[in-house]
């Protein structure tokens, strides 16, 4: 049994990664969907699609390798997180279309749980902020109007899950749980416990009974069912695709962090095991917990817009045809001449938390181009990854010395060397951009015995690093402009 294979559940894709034992990729599937927006504000899949692309992906990959399922020691699976997803125990259909995390239906309700007070019990149970991205209130949205949810739930027969619980009940037609690293982004569960909170259950008003058993990231969870793949994989880890990052990263220390550019951006700080709670508006979260060790945890910054940014340059403004484009675009200009982009288009995240935020394009003149406006997105994507590193440091105040990067957008030079001037910190990127399904396979292979720990730092390989060559004058006249352009549109 030579493989491991990752199942990458993303956003925007499903991919499935197939790695040997020194840690390559030896064939990989990848299959985009839809993500619908039926209302402002709403952003949703179908839940349906996320499984059948992701189990197109595990055919394709099987058969692209040449190889039998038997050959695989154990899948690893990495997915996006706090995607909300309701089904009938006994047909396996989703009730109502996944929620997807970057779905704000649920501010006005999030605005009076802050009013009446919640904000730092829940915090302290949770490790959160209150806000519409995680779980717990899209879940309650969900059993509050789907026709007979209620209903169904008190005779037991709905199941809720995160992405990692529908992909394992799909795999293994009826094993409900779900890793603590996951569970912790429900805002349904206790920090420092690790079990659900039975207090935020009744405010949210959520039946226990829907719940998935809570289990460690690397264990044997699980096995597929014989019929899909022709044989028995035992399913080894789940975890969240951005702690599974941190862990590709080799990030196992505390004071160690990563940032992932995919649709988001997302940065992890690793703080041992210990729960710090951020004075600064960042995230508490689980990293992740392997069989039978403690649980480690991480500080953590969610910007919901990266290179989302680019795609909506893209596809709403027809300025590139493919994302990878835009760098081309933006290098035709020095520099944004100006133009400030704040992205707010999902509302603002970390460190700022206004979901009423509304985006902006400031500093036009009729000189702008199309290039300043492309500059002008990109380097919106480094200030945020700033606000929240310079958040971040306040909360746990060991310098940081190096950033490691992955993720879609960090393949763009012209955006990672501006990282590294804005931050002042060098930024690393690896030869394996697969971060993400490599923390996956990692985990898995640790849990089974097919890696040691001592395999993994030097399957950590450095591809580039982008030293900082901006002045530090002009770093903070950047950063100020940047700043007076975010007031204006939280203010
Ligand atoms: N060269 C590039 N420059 C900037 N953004 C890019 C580039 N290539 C891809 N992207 C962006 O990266 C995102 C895809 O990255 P990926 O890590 O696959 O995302 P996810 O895991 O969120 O689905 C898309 O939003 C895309 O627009
Ligand atoms: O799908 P990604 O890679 O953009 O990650 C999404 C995050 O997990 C949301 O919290």
């Amino acid at each position: 049994m030579s493989y491991l294979l990752a199942l990458d559940q993303g956003t925007t894709s499903s991919r499935s990664i197939l790695f040997n034992q020194a840690g390559q990729v030896v064939a990989s599937a990848q299959q985009t969907f839809q993500l619908n927006t039926p209302k402002t504000a709403w952003v949703e899949q179908d839940a349906n699609e996320i499984w059948q692309s992701q189990l197109n992906t595990i055919k394709e990959v099987i058969q692209k390798a040449a190889i039998q399922a038997h050959e695989i020691r154990a899948i690893g699976i990495a997915n996006q997180r706090e995607t909300t997803i309701v089904w009938n125990k006994k047909t396996g259909q989703a009730i109502a279309p996944a929620i997807v995390w970057q779905d704000r239906r649920t501010s006005a309700f999030c605005q009076q749980l802050k009013d009446k007070g919640h904000e730092s019990h829940i915090q302290h149970i949770t490790g959160l902020m209150i806000d519409p991205y995680f779980s717990a209130t899209k879940l309650a949205w969900i059993l509050d109007n789907t026709p007979h949810a209620r209903t169904l739930a008190d005779s037991n027969e709905l199941a809720f899950g995160t992405v990692d619980s529908w992909l394992i009940w799909n795999l293994s037609k009826g094993c409900h749980v779900t890793d603590v690293s996951n569970a912790s982004r429900t805002m349904l569960m206790d920090i420092h416990t690790q079990q659900w909170s039975t207090p935020l259950l009744n405010l949210f008003k959520i039946p226990q009974n829907i719940l998935p058993s809570i289990v460690a990231s690397g264990q044997e969870i699980t096995h597929t069912n014989k019929d899909l793949f022709g044989a028995k994989i035992p399913v080894f880890a789940a975890i969240g695709d951005q702690q599974a990052a941190l862990f590709g990263h080799d990030c196992q220390q505390a004071g160690m962090a990563k940032n992932t550019y995919g649709t988001g951006c997302f940065m992890l700080l690793n703080t041992g095991n210990q729960v710090i709670k951020s004075t600064h508006k960042l995230l508490s979260t689980v990293a992740w917990q392997k069989t039978g060790q403690m649980t480690q945890f991480a500080l953590e910054g969610s910007v919901f817009m990266a290179g989302a940014i680019v795609q909506w340059l893209r596809d709403n403004l027809g300025f590139i045809k493919e994302s990878h484009e835009v760098e081309q675009l933006a290098s035709q200009v020095k520099d944004s001449d100006g133009v400030i982009l704040v992205p707010a288009f999902t509302g603002l995240g970390a460190p700022y938390w206004e979901p009423n935020a509304l985006a902006s394009i400031s500093g036009l003149s009729r000189g702008t181009q199309k290039a300043h406006i492309a500059r002008a997105a990109l380097e919106s994507i480094a200030f945020q990854v700033a606000d929240v590193l310079h958040a971040m440091q306040q909360d746990a105040p060991v310098p940081l010395t190096e950033l490691r990067v992955d993720g879609g957008a960090s393949a763009n030079n012209l955006l990672m060397q501006f990282q590294a001037d804005i931050l002042g910190v060098p930024v690393l990127r690896p030869t394996l951009t697969e971060t993400t399904a490599f923390g996956a396979v990692k985990m898995a292979g640790l849990s089974c015995g097919f890696f040691n720990e001592s395999d993994f730092s030097s399957m950590w390989q450095l591809d580039r690093c982008f030293e900082p060559q901006m002045s530090e004058d002009e770093r903070q006249t950047r950063l100020k402009s940047w700043k007076n352009a975010i007031q204006r549109v939280i203010a």
